[in-house]
């Protein structure tokens, strides 16, 4: 009894299961921990809301990405947007209240939209554009009233708002050629920049970066960005009254100098016939010092749907006698070369779109074709056409493509080769195109000036040194026990 325990105590074969057993379970914890430790967060999001109150109208937006990437391009998405009833917070000029009123039903969207967990941390933005811009300039304490009705709604909800404020016209630009490289990757691979043009309702932004711009002609125009390392020198200009329907005032302006009663429109369809008031056309400050004296209350608004006339008429909206620069796109502002590929979003693709002519390869002159044609139908047929289209929307295609033409090949200097890079967009990957992405990565610092650190080694690249290493490690153990594996065969076991 006593031999076989001295036996039993010599014998190693359970010390080395022991060890081997603790030795897998050391390599096991070891890669584990490893792993966990570097693993991605589990897929929690953050939030961020943004509301474009434009001229026409105002949307909500809100934006979603992961919670570990803040610093990462590419990663930001528009999971949610929401249309305001209504018109834009300019128009209650008079009622203040009611444009912090008309913002409720989307914001209680965002609420349920936006998990209740993250409602504290989500910032919330208004930015407000040319309608306010506008509003200001008209009547400084209007717009002071509609901004502290906007704000009073804003802040009974659980976000973190961060202020109701108008972006300047560089802003406006500025963003939206953010937002449009931010969302084609094309900022942190320092690839080619896209130009971004933005047609609103009241104002319209060409932005894009000129190797013959440096920023030193007409400084005001430059906007300069350090973003994941490369530096940026974009031109940006704001034209306000350029957006499509004050630019429609400027037009009917031009036709109603002398104080007419009727005014036969090459712009609008033939029938069309609608009876305006003088007071709501000479409304804003674009056109008001151009009220012809002693006109009647009203006009007779008819069509008569050319398209020549119509660019006739259009083009003496632009100014292009004077320039002080080296070159100029209208009234005097400085504008460098074209250059390179443009995405033109809002009513340019509305417009576009309505009259599918978003592919630019069609010739210029198939464009201006189909323009005509589209002009030169009879009102009653284009309604009866296009039954579920908004009449006030309807009647101003004709328009609003001759003046998107006249803008972009007159105003710009676009020509028929040129035509071809520009890109008539609404969304890019599922975001919509326009300033309030790039308006949000800016005040939230999700774009740094230097490219981040990438880890040197992928994460399956990692895990597999560090399982590897840890397999040898355990085998040079095992090898240094030889030795004693030699003194247990010199000593077999009895049972
Ligand atoms: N389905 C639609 C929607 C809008 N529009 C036109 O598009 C213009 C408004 O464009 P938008 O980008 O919404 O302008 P806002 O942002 O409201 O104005 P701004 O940027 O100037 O403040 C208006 O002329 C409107 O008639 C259109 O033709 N068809
Ligand atoms: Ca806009």
């Amino acid at each position: 009894m006593s031999a076989q325990r001295e036996m039993k105590e010599k014998n190693p074969w359970p010390v080395t299961i022991i060890i081997i057993v603790i030795g897998v379970i050391a390599i096991v914890a070891l890669v584990t921990v490893a792993v966990l430790q570097n693993m991605p967060l589990s897929q929690k999001y953050k939030y961020g809301i943004v509301l474009d109150a434009g001229s026409s109208h105002t949307a909500l937006y809100i934006y979603e990405w992961p919670a570990e990437k803040d610093n990462n391009t590419g990663r930001v998405e528009q999971t949610h947007s929401c249309k305001v009833k209504g018109p834009g917070i300019s128009s209650y000029a008079s009622d203040p209240w009611k444009a912090g009123e008309s913002l409720k039903e989307c914001m209680k969207e965002a609420e349920m939209k936006v998990p209740g967990k993250r409602h504290h941390e989500t910032p919330l933005y208004l930015g407000a554009t040319a309608g306010m811009r506008l509003l200001n300039m008209e009547n400084g304490s209007a717009s002071d009233q509609v901004f502290q009705a906007v704000e009073g709604a804003l802040q009974k909800f659980p976000f973190s708002f961060q202020g109701a404020r108008i972006l300047s016209g560089q802003e406006e630009g500025a963003f939206g050629w953010v937002t449009v490289n931010y969302l084609d990757d094309r900022l942190k691979q320092g690839l080619e920049t896209t130009g971004a043009l933005d047609l609103g309702g009241a104002s319209t932004q060409i932005s894009f970066v000129s190797s013959n711009y440096n920023g030193s002609e007409s400084p005001s125009n430059s906007v300069t960005f350090r973003l994941y390392g490369n530096n940026y020198n974009l031109y940006t200009h704001s034209f306000l009254c350029y957006g499509k329907d004050q630019a429609m005032k400027l037009m009917l302006a031009q036709q109603t100098k002398s104080g007419p009663e009727t005014i036969l429109d090459p712009c609008f369809h033939p029938g069309y016939n609608e009876t305006k008031s003088y007071s709501d056309l000479y409304n804003s400050p674009c056109v008001s010092n151009r009220k012809p004296q002693g006109a009647p209350a009203t006009f007779t608004h008819m069509g008569r749907g050319n398209f020549q006339q119509c660019q006739e008429v259009v083009k003496k909206v632009f100014d292009f006698t004077s320039c002080k620069y080296s070159q100029c796109s209208f009234n005097g502002v400085f504008q460098p070369l074209l250059q390179g590929p443009f995405g033109a979003f809002s009513a340019y693709y509305f417009v576009m779109n309505f009259l599918n002519l978003t592919n630019t390869s069609i010739p210029l002159d198939a464009v201006r074709q189909k323009i005509k044609d589209y002009c030169a139908t009879p009102w009653k047929q284009v309604m009866a056409q296009h039954p579920d289209v908004k009449v006030n929307y309807l009647q101003e295609y004709c328009f609003g493509a001759t003046y998107i033409l006249t803008l972009l090949t007159e105003g710009y200097n676009f020509t028929s080769e040129s035509y071809s890079n520009i890109k008539f967009i609404k969304k890019i990957k599922g975001s919509d195109a326009g300033w309030t992405l790039g308006y949000m990565l800016n005040l939230t610092n999700m774009i740094p000036a230097e490219a981040p650190d990438t880890p040197p080694l992928p994460h399956a690249g990692y895990v597999s040194i560090v399982t590897l290493m840890a397999i040898l490690l355990f085998i040079l153990f095992l090898v240094s026990l030889r030795p004693l594996w030699r003194r247990c065969s010199k000593h077999p076991r009895i049972i």
